[in-house]
C-alpha cells in the first residue's frame, strides 16, 4: 500500500464556544472540547486513511491546562504521529483565542487511536505514514512509546478481568455444593 505524508492529513478546526457549552460561570464543559478533540482527530485520520471510515478505538488519560471561556474560539490542531497496521495514533492540540485581545492559551493535548474500517466495518490496514521534519520524527518515537504502554495495559486489564471472571466461577461453584454431606 503507498504511503501518506503527515501533511496530507493535517488539520485544523475552530469552534466558537457558545452559552450551550458553558457553566454557568462561563467555564466550556470538558465533555464540549473532548467531543470537538474526537471531531478533529477522526477527520485528520480520516483523511490519511482516504476510502475508508475511521472508529475511535481510544482516547489516552487528558487534563486541562486552562479554563477555555464562552466567546473564544477554540482552535484545534490533529496530527497524525503513528501507524501500526490497522491502527493511528492521532495528537490534537487544543487552544483557545480570544477574539477581542488575540491572546491565545494552550487548553490541552490528547492522543487518540483510531482504526480503518474497511466496508463490512472490519478493521483493516492503514496507509503508512511518510514522516517529513525532525518534528514528526520525534513525535513518531513518542507515539511508539505510548503504543507499548497502551498495549501493556490492555493486557494487564484483561488478565485481571479473566482471574476476576475466574474468582466469580469457583465462588459460585462453592456456593452450590452442600456445605455439610451426611
Ligand atoms: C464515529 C466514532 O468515532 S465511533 C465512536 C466510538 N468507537 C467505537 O464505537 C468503536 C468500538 N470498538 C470497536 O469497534 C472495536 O473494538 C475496534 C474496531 C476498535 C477494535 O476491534 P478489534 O476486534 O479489537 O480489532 P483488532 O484486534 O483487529 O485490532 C484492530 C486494531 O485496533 C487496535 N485496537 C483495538 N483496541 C484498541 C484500544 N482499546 N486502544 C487502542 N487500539 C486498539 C489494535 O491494536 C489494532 O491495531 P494494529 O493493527 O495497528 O495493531
Amino acid at each position: 500500500m503507498e504511503g501518506r505524508k503527515v501533511s496530507e492529513s493535517e488539520t485544523t478546526t475552530t469552534h466558537r464556544a457558545l452559552p450551550e457549552d458553558a457553566n454557568p460561570a462561563g467555564n466550556v464543559h470538558g465533555g464540549v472540547i473532548l467531543k470537538q478533540i474526537d471531531l478533529a482527530g477522526a477527520v485528520c485520520a480520516m483523511r490519511h486513511a482516504r476510502g475508508c471510515t475511521v472508529v475511535t478505538a481510544s482516547i489516552d488519560r487528558m487534563e486541562f491546562k486552562a479554563p477555555a471561556h464562552v466567546g473564544e474560539l477554540l482552535i484545534l490542531r490533529a496530527s497524525v504521529n503513528m501507524v501500526s497496521s490497522k491502527s493511528m495514533e492521532v495528537g490534537v492540540r487544543v487552544e483557545a483565542e480570544n477574539l477581542l485581545t488575540g491572546d491565545v492559551r494552550h487548553i490541552a493535548s490528547a492522543y487518540l487511536t483510531f482504526v480503518s474500517m474497511d466496508e463490512q466495518r472490519k478493521p483493516t490496514p492503514a496507509p503508512p505514514l511518510i514522516l517529513e521534519t525532525p518534528t514528526h520524527a520525534r513525535r513518531n518515537e513518542e507515539a511508539k512509546r505510548r503504543r507499548a504502554l497502551r498495549q501493556e495495559e490492555r493486557l494487564r486489564e484483561r488478565q485481571a478481568q479473566e482471574s476476576m471472571a475466574q474468582e466469580t466461577a469457583t465462588a459460585a461453584e462453592s456456593t452450590l455444593k452442600p456445605k455439610y454431606l451426611y
